[in-house]
């Protein structure tokens, strides 16, 4: 029984390590050029399928409509000087050209609308795309790695316009190909040596335009560490949070130096290319004025030997121009195309990586939410935040039973923090496991684990939202729920704090975004609230309503909830989570040892493993670190009452 138990728990292991290299893999695997050109044509199509119709119907006539015009002109100069003008009579001609241009430039600008309104559906359907992989992944470690934000910020960048630069230059590719097959059947008639000569010069020009594609997309890839520090000083420089530091400490000239730093650095990468792509395109222009001049110089001599018109001479004109300017149009965007497509690679990546949270094993999981029966319990826990770095936890075994509460204390750096981060799965333990009831909570439903949960984190979020929003985050089905969230705000002895907001509930908690859309008190964008600013205590208690809006959770974690609060409050608050702790385990994290006492077990961390445990006699006791502790504590208040 227990070998076929233990080769389960191996099977299952190997799966789990064979899917992490599988979606290691497809994360670090960049997709093949044409299927990125398929994806980005995709995405364009999905986003905008009958705009993008209409603009490739633009590409068609506006492509065809000069070498129509170009034909007729060559009709109306030969009849001019009494030739043969193909059949139209002169007003014929001269209308049909005035149609044919004005249908042209009509049917551009319908083109230019189409594309900006595709435009806006991309960025929409990409942003969305973008957003919804980064809420897709479990963990904490992903965010946390630079490499990873780095290509979070190209996969943002490109995405915003690429799939429409792509399709874009495809279609002008396309439009430019109409154009220029309709006028090189024209070169061809009248010169094949010409039509040869203008083709085979822009064989340079595609191979310069293509390498020089690549250096900007390697610039831009490049330079993104760059452009994200630069953001973070420019967002620090304007962040109220910030703002007292800042001034206080008189950092404005500080941090505006290291942005213009990073810009700098920037602009002096993509210089360089610019510089690069200027002796370039000298040259190859060079090369185009000269192909055009021979060729120009060819066409004169013949039709100055009688084998020509002057209507011939207008049309090869015509031809030479926009067979060059076409394949020069074509080149310079298949350099963009180029340039965009391996950027794009990075929002593919992205959105394709699929979350790295294990599958649930289905013969370890129970069906439905893991509610709590036993015990949660740690099993010889290792973790490191990453594999250069120390550990941090070396070993910790800790049981928190069903309906009990479990103080966890230690000095700074102790690794309190990084257990509740852990037990919420926000990263996986390197070594060891964390079972629930038994169960490695790798193996449960991350969400549902997680909907077993409630948290206040030592190091909580502070919304720009109302005060409603701020508790209803907690648990969104509460969100229009006020009873409930005054109930939660009760337990949280924030009753006097919301009652005493402006508009109660639906008062704005920030003077950033007062009175405008996303708050309940906003009415159609017009200022109705200034907001309010809370004091660092008054935040507090919203968290902590926050974490208690949750009611049907097994584990309540509490890291640091009152230590921003006055003694009163905080007494009064842990009272009332005393009487909440009943029915779910609890696991209470405290430098203030008095709120600790009550705890069932009181457990010491340091260096990495439970140093000791016990009640809060037992250790007192014992005399050990915790007494040590508590004893500092105690003779600080008594010397400061004798006092
Ligand atoms: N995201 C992270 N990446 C790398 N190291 C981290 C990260 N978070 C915490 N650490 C490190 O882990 C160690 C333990 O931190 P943790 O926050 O768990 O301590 P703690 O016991 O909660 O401390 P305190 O009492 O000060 O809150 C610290 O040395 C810290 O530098």
């Amino acid at each position: 029984m227990a070998g076929r138990a233990a080769i389960s728990k191996s099977a299952s292991r190997l799966r789990n390590l064979i899917s992490r290299r599988k979606q290691r893999s497809a994360a670090d695997s960049t997709p093949a050029p044409l299927r990125l050109l398929a994806t980005a044509l995709g995405v364009y199509i999905r986003a905008a399928p009958f705009t993008a119709a209409l603009r490739l119907v633009s590409v068609l006539v506006t492509g065809l409509a000069p070498v129509v015009v170009a034909w007729l002109t060559k009709g109306l100069l030969d009849q001019l000087t009494g030739r043969d003008g193909g059949g139209l009579s002169l007003w014929t001609s001269a209308s049909a050209i005035a149609v044919v241009t004005a249908a042209g430039a009509v049917v551009q600008h319908v083109g230019g609308y189409a594309d900006r309104e595709i435009a806006r559906r991309v960025s929409r359907f990409t942003q969305a795309e973008v957003f919804a992989a980064v809420t897709r992944l479990p963990g904490l470690a992903e965010v946390e790695d630079p490499e990873f934000q780095n290509r979070l910020r190209l996969a943002q960048q490109s995405a915003q316009n690429g799939p429409q630069l792509l399709a874009g230059s495809l279609l002008a590719i396309g439009q430019a190909g109409l154009t220029i097959a309709g006028f090189v059947v024209t070169l061809v008639a009248m010169s094949p040596l010409v039509a040869v000569l203008v083709l085979a010069s822009a064989g340079p020009t595609l191979g310069a335009q293509l390498a020089l594609s690549r250096r900007r997309a390697e610039v831009t890839v490049g330079t993104v560490p760059r452009a994200r520090r630069q953001i973070f000083y420019s967002m620090l420089l304007t962040d109220n949070r910030a703002a007292k530091e800042i001034r206080l400490f008189g950092l404005g000239g500080f941090l505006r130096e290291r942005m213009l730093t990073e810009v700098t650095a920037i602009q002096s990468a993509e210089r360089a290319v610019d510089r690069t792509t200027l002796r370039v395109d000298a040259g190859l222009s060079t090369l185009t004025a000269v192909v055009s001049g021979v060729a120009l110089l060819m066409t004169v001599a013949r039709i100055h030997a009688g084998h020509g018109s002057i209507g011939d001479l207008s049309i090869l004109i015509a031809a030479l121009a926009a067979v060059q300017g076409g394949l020069a149009g074509i080149v310079a965007q298949l350099g963009t195309a180029n340039q965009m497509l391996i950027l794009f690679g990075h929002y593919v990546q992205l959105t394709r990586t699929p979350a790295s949270a294990p599958d649930p094993t289905p013969e370890t999981t129970p069906a439905g939410h893991p509610r709590l029966t036993t015990s949660i319990e740690l099993r010889d826990v290792w973790f490191r935040y990453h594999q250069d770095h120390d550990w941090i936890l070396r070993g910790v075994n800790l049981t928190i039973p069903r309906g009990q509460t479990v103080a966890l204390v230690g000095l700074n750096g102790a690794g309190k923090s990084t257990l509740v981060k852990l037990l919420c799965r926000l990263y996986e333990p390197t070594r060891g496991e964390i079972a629930w009831d038994g169960v490695d909570i790798r193996h449960h439903d991350i969400s549902d684990l997680r909907s077993r949960i409630c948290a206040v984190f030592q190091d909580f979020m502070t919304y720009d939202l109302t005060a409603a929003e701020n508790i209803a985050v907690g648990d969104l089905t509460a969100a229009d729920d006020h009873p409930r969230l005054h109930q939660a705000a009760a337990t949280a002895g924030a009753t006097n704090l919301v009652d005493g907001l402006p508009h109660g509930l639906s008062t704005m908690l920030s003077r950033m975004f007062s009175g405008s859309g996303g708050s309940s008190n906003s009415n159609n964008g017009t200022v109705s609230d200034p907001g309010v600013t809370l004091s660092g205590g008054q935040w507090q208690r919203i968290a902590i309503a926050r974490a208690v809006l949750r009611s049907d959770t097994d584990l309540l974690i509490l890291d640091e909830p009152t230590s921003g609060l006055d003694a009163r409050a905080e007494q009064e608050i842990h009272h009332s989570l005393r009487r909440l702790r009943t029915d779910r385990s609890t696991l209470l994290i405290s430098h203030r040892l008095n709120t600790v006492r009550t705890a069932d077990r009181i457990v010491v961390l340091a260096d990495g493993v439970v140093e000791e445990q016990g009640t809060h006699e037992a250790l007192m006791a014992s005399g050990g670190a915790y007494a040590e502790l508590f004893r500092l504590q105690a003779d600080g208040y008594q010397l400061s009452a004798t006092a």
